[in-house]
């Protein structure tokens, strides 16, 4: 019931009787009598959306559906791709009869087309469509009903992706849409409140995927588009703080072989300065400018955006890459990655050879990742310089009949890079951060040279509370209501510390947005959380349909790095979810503190990217100024087992007297040794053990996870095991709602193994296989992958809801069980299943983490035994 209610506050019905503006919310039963009122000119959709309404009712499946009925196959083609690049999965198929095609959304026809002339009715299908899109992230969409004769909804979508300043509607439809029945041109765009907020490389990449496209837009259109759109960005870089700089820039880098640059947020530092180096020269031979972000979504939203500047396609000349996901080719001369990935290819490449520059971006941030790399930069720094001494010094002696001259320089390359066989080019060395301590890291690097860009491009209000808030969420959802009720136009950006704390306030959101007349509910929520599979992070960058506001609800994910295009105001409650580990326990646990003013600054500055912006700390003045000035680094407050397996597997052997910018504490390194001495990855002369040290570092996981994978293939449980260290691996899978917590207990129950949770995680995945097993029986072969994937995924939700189980969870763990069976798998083990026998799997479970053993006290509770 509560699904269909929901369906029904969506419901938008546009129709040849009333005035556009009249978008009137009705009920499924107000819905049929208006659809009867339409003529015969609605191409018959009237039966289909009556039909599938009623289908949809009986079934009683809370469904949201949106479908258009585009008349032009060529324009449904291109918006049907749009769609798809952004993850929405439409249906295209014949519609009534061959001439004619619907675009559907979800598996289900819900359309007409629009038959007002002198109003730009694809701008209304496109309104419709965003507000579907980005209303629910989750993949739902809202119901919505666009009606009506044709419209070509090519132009709108140009002019949405364009900006309506640059493109000259009225000019492409004349030449290129005469087909057009209704008004499109700059009239139409003109009197629009469309803001450009799509990435253009969406364009780029429907134009260059799709054959069928061509057909749309021929070249000389796609040259148009793109020369229109290079305007603009022109003048935006131009715009930006550092490219007044520019010149110098390059000559510093020419000059240091390291560099530390500071520049305020959105100065332009991330996506100019790859540019400047690359046009500068910077990429002889093929080598590459690699540019690292602490996090992924950044990486990715940052190349798609330079990609764009460039005018050039994702993964050619510019790409990135990030675990499981690499948009780059031979051709790619500026690669963004993770610090994390740059690390990994260390391992195959120890010199880093294919690169000429690496630039360490938001170093400020001083993840283990980032603490780790600058590490191992050094060192290979010195080893590519030495090689390019000796290479000399070869060279001299052949020259000066064998007197060989001494070099300082070289001499301390740290043993773990052995002695070059071949030179290298010098590699440059670039730090950048708009908060960072630029003393530490100079020092670090031996009197690094450092630079200030001055200046930002938009002005960010900061304002105050009075007085210290006692519940930050409570005052997070105030104010996002006071922004949306009292401010002007704009999205706001809100920082929450975890998923839990973001599905929390949004269902609070949409409880308040119920108590709110009509006219002020058009606000959407957009959450985005690392563990949120990218697609579904990818959809905060969606724009809000023209008179909505998106609340984007976000951990510090979304604090560096990233702009969000649409967003005005920040809200920032001042606290972070942050590792803490206690070497004595050895327990590692994630807790809730105050941010340093550092992150305080990163989050003030994702307002005020496009235009002025206004950021809300949810405390007084006086709490910021007692904030600490930079981030306490994540080396110090976390298991440093995964760091050492890393640094021993590229061949530090001394991880004491490893040459970290700040060394974690002398317990954390020794008890992280110790353990993973008894996960038996190192021998006793604390070297990586072959087979397993080896195998273990080549596994993208906790190391007490891949060991319990290497230990499962000899268990004959690895399939069994798949599954537990995926699920382990997500943030939790069951929820409990307060108000439903008997039933969420009961519905557990259907799955609780007496054998323990790990089997109860088990329990829980192969239910869910075997719905969809059985789901696919049903459906036999359908010729329509894509139908049936998005039908899939309606259904496990569906059943997910039923059993109180988070499906984000559960499709993240599927995700994480693909990719490491595909590791698993490459390094040849043998995976078979224990079947019925559990004995086997509990065994495997009980070798594999002893580590975290306790002693069941009569009282039920647990003990650990501590050794200091
Ligand atoms: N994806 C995008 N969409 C729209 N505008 C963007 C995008 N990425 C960057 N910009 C524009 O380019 C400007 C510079 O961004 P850039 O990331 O290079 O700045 P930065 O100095 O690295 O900032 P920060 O220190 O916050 O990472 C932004 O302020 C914004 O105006």
């Amino acid at each position: 019931m509560c699904g269909i209610a929901l369906i029904v506050h969506r419901l938008i019905i546009i129709h040849s009787h009333n005035p556009p503006e009249a978008l009137v919310s009705l009920s499924v039963d107000d819905l049929k009598p208006a659809l009867r009122r339409r003529g015969p000119d609605s191409l018959g959709s009237k039966k289909v959306i009556l039909q599938h309404h009623n289908k949809n009712l009986s079934s009683g499946e809370d469904r949201e559906l949106v479908s258009v009925v585009i008349e032009d196959v060529g324009e449904l083609q291109f918006i049907g791709a749009t769609l798809q690049l952004r993850g929405l999965n439409p249906i295209i198929q014949p519609f009534i009869d061959s001439s004619r095609n619907a675009l559907i959304y979800d598996g289900e026809i819900l359309g007409g087309i629009h038959e007002e002339s002198g109003r730009n009715d694809g701008e209304v299908a496109m309104q419709t469509l965003a507000k579907c899109c980005s209303c629910d992230p989750d993949g739902h969409g809202g119901t919505c009903y666009i009606a009506g004769h044709g419209f070509s909804i090519v132009p709108t979508v140009l002019s949405m992706i364009l900006g309506r300043d640059a493109f000259n509607g009225a000019e492409w439809s004349q030449k290129h849409n005469t087909n057009s029945k209704t008004k499109t041109g700059p009239q139409a765009l003109q009197s629009t409140s469309l803001r450009r907020r799509c990435y253009f490389q969406e364009l780029i990449e429907v134009i260059t995927s799709s054959s069928s496209i061509f057909e749309i837009l021929a070249e000389t259109e796609v040259k148009y588009v793109l020369q229109c759109r290079r305007e603009i960005l022109k003048k935006q870089r131009e715009s930006l703080p550092i490219a007044s700089v520019k010149e110098r820039l390059v000559q510093e880098v020419k000059n240091h072989d390291v560099l530390i640059i500071v520049g305020e947020t959105g100065s332009g530092k991330t996506t100019q300065l790859p540019q400047f180096l690359f046009n500068a020269g910077f990429c002889p031979n093929g080598k590459v400018i690699g540019i690292t972000q602490p996090r992924r979504v950044a990486a990715v939203t940052v190349a798609k955006r330079v990609a764009e500047e460039c005018g050039v396609e994702l993964g050619l000349k510019v790409g990135y890459s990030i675990r499981f996901d690499d948009k780059t080719s031979s051709s790619t001369r500026i690669k963004y990655m993770t610090d994390g990935l740059l690390l990994r290819e260390a391992l195959l490449d120890p010199y880093l050879s294919r690169y000429s520059v690496i630039i360490v971006d938001e170093a400020h941030e001083r993840t283990v990742h980032t603490d780790v790399l600058l590490g191992l930069l050094k060192n290979v720094q010195r080893a590519r310089l030495k090689s390019v001494i000796d290479h000399a010094v070869v060279n001299n002696k052949k020259a000066s009949n064998g007197i060989t001259k001494e070099n300082e320089k070289g001499a301390e390359c740290t043993n773990f890079l052995k002695q070059c066989q071949r030179k290298f080019p010098p590699l440059k060395l670039i730090i950048m951060s708009a908060s960072l301590d630029a003393r530490l890291f100079s020092e670090y690097f031996g009197g690094a040279r450092a630079v200030h860009v001055e200046g930002r491009q938009h002005h960010v209000d900061i304002f105050y509370t009075l007085h210290a808030e006692t519940d930050y969420v409570d005052a997070a959802l105030i104010t996002i209501f006071q922004i949306h009720l009292e401010e002007g136009p704009g999205d706001i950006l809100v920082f929450l510390t975890g998923q839990e704390e973001i599905e929390g306030v949004e269902r609070l959101v949409q409880e308040q947005l119920q108590k709110l007349p009509e006219e002020s509910r058009k606000l959407l929520t957009a959450p985005i959380f690392s563990s949120l599979p990218s697609e579904q992070q990818m959809r905060v960058f969606m724009p809000a349909p023209a008179g909505h506001r998106k609340v984007i609800l976000a951990t510090n994910i979304a604090e560096t790095s990233v702009t969000i295009p649409g967003v005005k105001y920040v809200i920032d409650p001042g606290f972070i979810k942050a590792r803490s580990y206690d070497p004595v326990k050895g327990m590692e646990s994630l807790i809730i503190i105050p941010t340093s003013k550092a992150q305080a600054l990163q989050r003030s500055g994702r307002a005020g990217r496009e235009g002025p912006g206004k950021c809300f700390r949810l405390y007084p003045e006086s709490e910021f100024e007692k904030l600490e000035d930079s981030t306490k680094p994540e080396i110090k407050r976390c298991n440093l087992s995964n760091v050492i397996l890393q640094l021993k597997a590229l061949g530090v052997d001394d991880i004491i007297g490893f040459d970290f910018l700040e060394k974690p504490s002398r317990a954390a390194i020794q008890k992280s040794l110790e353990e993973l001495f008894l996960l038996g990855a190192l021998t006793d002369d604390c070297k990586l053990s072959d087979p397993v040290g080896h195998q273990m570092a080549r596994l993208p996981l906790d190391p007490i996870y891949s060991k319990a994978l290497i230990l499962a293939s000899q268990f004959n449980c690895l399939e069994e095991m798949l599954i537990a260290v995926s699920m382990l691996s997500v943030e939790s899978i069951f929820y409990n709602p307060r108000e439903k917590s008997e039933e969420a207990k009961t519905a557990k129950k259907c799955f609780a193994s007496p054998d323990g949770d790990h089997l109860t995680l088990i329990n829980v995945y192969r239910a869910a296989g075997e719905l969809l097993q059985k789901r696919r029986m049903e459906l036999g072969i359908e010729k329509n992958e894509k139908n049936i994937k998005g039908k899939n995924e309606k259904i496990l939700r569906k059943w997910c809801r039923e059993n109180f189980i988070n499906s984000r969870s559960l499709r993240h763990a599927c995700d994480i069980h693909s990719q490491i069976r595909g590791h698993v798998e490459q390094m040849g083990l043998p995976i078979s299943s224990c079947g019925d026998d559990t004995l086997q799997f509990r065994r495997c479970l009980a070798a594999s983490f002893f580590l975290n053993a306790a002693l069941k006290q009569p009282e039920g509770t647990y003990r650990v035994e501590v050794l200091v």
